[in-house]
């Protein structure tokens, strides 16, 4: 294993239209090997912005990010993305998606058929291989997503609001998924969210960011075996304290969300 995040003193600042935008300012994390991590915020506070530079896609105007020993300042095999939208190749077949990686490094083409539908069985889609992205649902293709990113075995996986653009069961069912892979392979992962109920379902440590600049408010251990009862009191307390230090009232879709996630689990 590659070993833990350490990001020290990153910040980010955009050309704006006008004027620049201060993305990031003096970011200092640590997240261990194999811990899952949140990062929460609204929309602007530099979510996306974090985990790109995380994985390499996107370069910090100053600071460093290490993995284990390594300086990240371009993509790595250790690290797996999945995006809130999968990006499937529309005239590949799913299984020839979920190989992609595996062509990029060079896999032999039996050992790539082999991996996918593996790593399809992984993801609960056993029978998908033959399909086409347009025949899947939109909880199915990021499924395939996943499947995807876990493909080349990376030791870490960067999420950005995966189940965001999925209906509200099939966003639980995911999250309970993920939870399983998660404690089954035990690979670091950090997860972006603007969703308060779905940060405390999954991680071990939420990491508040605020915005303007995008800057680390708070950060909080969650306590408690998975799955997770959001109505007991101390996860409840937890999101009032949460929703406290976002400021102002939670937004119509958290709210739902946190409802609906308390019905569902
Ligand atoms: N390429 C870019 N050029 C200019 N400004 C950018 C660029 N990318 C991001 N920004 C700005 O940086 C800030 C942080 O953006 P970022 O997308 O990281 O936030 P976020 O928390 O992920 O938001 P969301 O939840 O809406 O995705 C925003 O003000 C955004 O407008």
């Amino acid at each position: 294993m590659s070993g833990g995040f350490t990001i020290e003193g990153v910040s980010k600042t955009f050309d704006g239209s006008s004027s620049p935008v201060r993305a990031l300012d003096d970011i200092r994390l640590t997240v261990e090997e194999g811990e899952f991590v949140v990062l929460l915020g609204r929309s602007g506070c530099g979510k996306s912005t974090l985990l790109e530079i995380m994985a390499g896609l996107q370069n910090p105007t100053s600071g460093t990010v290490h993995l284990g020993q390594e300086l990240i300042t371009e993509p790595n095999e250790k690290i797996g993305m999945v995006f809130q939208d999968p990006s499937l190749y529309p005239w590949r077949t799913v299984a020839r998606n979920v190989e992609l990686g595996l062509e990029l490094a060079g896999v032999p083409k039996a050992r790539r058929k082999t991996v996918a539908q593996e790593h399809l069985e992984l993801v609960g889609l056993p029978d998908a291989g033959p399909k086409y992205p347009r025949q899947l649902s939109g909880g199915m293709r990021q499924r395939v997503g996943i499947a995807r990113a876990l493909a080349t075995e990376p030791d870490v996986l960067l999420m950005d609001e995966p189940f965001g653009a999925v209906d509200h069961l099939t966003r639980l069912q995911l999250q309970r998924d993920l939870l399983r892979l998660w404690s089954e392979h035990k690979r670091t992962v950090v997860f972006v969210t603007h969703d308060v109920a779905e940060a405390i379902v999954l991680a071990d440590r939420i990491v508040l960011l605020t915005p303007g600049p995008g800057r680390i408010a708070r950060t909080w251990t969650v306590d408690g075996e998975r799955p997770r009862e959001l109505d007991s009191p101390e996860l409840m307390a937890l999101r009032d304290e949460i929703y406290s230090h976002i400021g102002g009232e939670p937004a119509e879709e958290s709210v739902q969300s946190t409802v609906d996630s308390q019905v569902g689990l």
